[in-house]
């Protein structure tokens, strides 16, 4: 793509749900049932290139965490950006996904001995990754492993933002070193390993004035801490993920340009490298999650719209009261004719909180309709889970290739004693 292409009109910020293909879709429920996540991997490059457009200088990296599917990981690789894994597992896919060592960075949090284990020994295959550490003892435990290699350290900016107060991590202390601690932390690493970065991250979903903001004052004493232990003693200042996307139909798109022009002003002058990490914006809009209705049940204040696909696929909304657009692939301006009303999507958990939504204007549901959720594509099957005895789901990419069979019942049961062993 020329740059033109990856800035213009033909690599839009943001893919919103009304704009996939609905025929495509319903052929791919018809063929693979539901519930059924859908990846358009052309999507996900086009981000990456619209993110290396934005931060043409900058260290890319992709938070494998928001979506971890080889299909994905493999076309992110491609697309030049580098992977940043929260633990030995997503290291370990990094790795198979053919990112070389020096394109992966573990950001270690409270790391069990066994993540600690393996990627120690993964470190002698590929001696250049880094492991970004955010408490001294997690440098102790690396130095007690024989490691003395790359090490970027993890500081608590002491600054959160972000979509929930749950994932305003940059003011949690759980995350990094104190910032008035880091100078001493980093002299610390400095004796016993190579230091070749700091790191901090606010949150996730920036998206309005008042996150960006957050990410101006962390990004300004991220660049203060560089100068103040020496740039040019640093690789990267990785100043962490976080751009967000919009999830209400009418919400803009974040200007990804404005952003990262923000950033390198708030950075300031720097011999190190600036790094960012974004998960989300690589690959929510580039997923949607496919559902089936199979009650219908109207009640005096809303319409029940009972799916096949509930928190245990997408958590999302259960967890952070996240909005996602919901589309009705068969009715409405998709589909026939119907009148639209206050409409609740339920799921088949057993939890008040297994909603998609509560009293959305829609179009009244059918038995057998098919819904499509919107930006399904970050956090999406990463988060679910088999709550309720409930097999996770199937992922296929929109060109129709299996990414991830749907699990079976036995394979929910199959790691208990008197489980299925198939
Ligand atoms: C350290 C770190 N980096 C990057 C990210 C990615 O955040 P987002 O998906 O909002 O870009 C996260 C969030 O999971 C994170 O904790
Ligand atoms: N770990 C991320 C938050 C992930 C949020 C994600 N799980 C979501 O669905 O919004 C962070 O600390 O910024």
């Amino acid at each position: 793509m020329s740059d033109e292409q990856l800035r213009g009109a033909e690599n839009p910020p943001i893919r919103r749900l009304a704009e996939w293909d609905v025929e495509r879709l319903r052929e791919l429920a018809g063929e693979h049932d539901t519930p059924l996540y859908v990846t358009d991997l052309d999507r996900v490059a086009e981000n990456c290139a619209r993110l290396r457009a934005a931060f043409p200088d900058a260290d890319v990296k992709y938070a494998v965490k928001a979506h971890t599917g080889r299909a994905v990981l493999e076309t992110v690789r491609e697309a030049g950006l580098d992977a940043e894994c929260a633990s030995a597992g997503e290291v370990r896919r990094a790795f198979d996904a053919g990112f070389p060592g020096a394109r992966v960075d573990y950001t270690a949090v409270n790391p069990p001995a066994r993540d600690l284990d393996s990627v120690v020994e993964w470190w002698d295959d590929h001696p250049d990754l880094t492991v970004t550490v955010g408490a001294r003892d997690t440098l102790d435990r690396l130095a007690e492993r024989g490691y003395d290699g790359r090490v970027c350290v993890r500081v608590n900016p002491g600054v959160g933002a972000g979509h929930h107060e749950k994932v305003r991590t940059g003011a949690a202390p759980k995350f990094g070193v104190p910032y008035d601690r880091a100078a001493e932390v980093v002299a610390d690493a400095r004796d016993r390993f190579e230091v070749v970065g700091v790191h901090a991250h606010a949150g996730s979903g920036i998206h309005g004035e008042a996150d960006l903001a957050a990410h101006r004052d962390l990004v300004a004493r991220m660049g203060e801490l560089a100068r103040e232990i020496g740039d040019d003693e640093l690789e990267f200042v990785d100043v962490g993920g976080g751009f967000g996307v919009p999830y209400h139909e009418d919400d803009p798109a974040l200007d990804l340009d404005a952003v990262a022009d923000a950033t390198r002003e708030a950075l300031g002058d720097l011999d190190a490298t600036l790094a960012v990490e974004p998960g989300r914006y690589v690959v929510a809009d580039a997923g949607v999650l496919l559902t089936r209705v199979n009650t219908v049940k109207p009640t005096p204040e809303t319409t029940v719209a009972g799916v096949d696909a509930g928190m245990t696929d997408l958590l999302r909304p259960a967890m952070y009261d996240a909005y996602h657009a919901i589309r009705n692939l068969d009715a409405g301006d998709a589909g026939d004719a119907r009148e639209t009303g206050p409409v609740t999507v339920a799921g088949p958990i057993c939890e008040t909180g297994d909603t998609f939504c509560d009293g959305r204007e829609l179009p009244l549901p059918d038995r057998g309709d098919l819904l499509a959720v919107g930006n399904a594509g970050a956090y999406g099957y990463e988060m679910a889970s088999t709550y309720n005895s409930r097999p996770r789901p199937a992922e296929v990419s929109l060109a129709g290739d299996v990414l991830r069979e749907r699990e079976t019942l036995a394979g929910v049961t199959k790691l208990e004693r008197g489980g299925a062993d198939e």
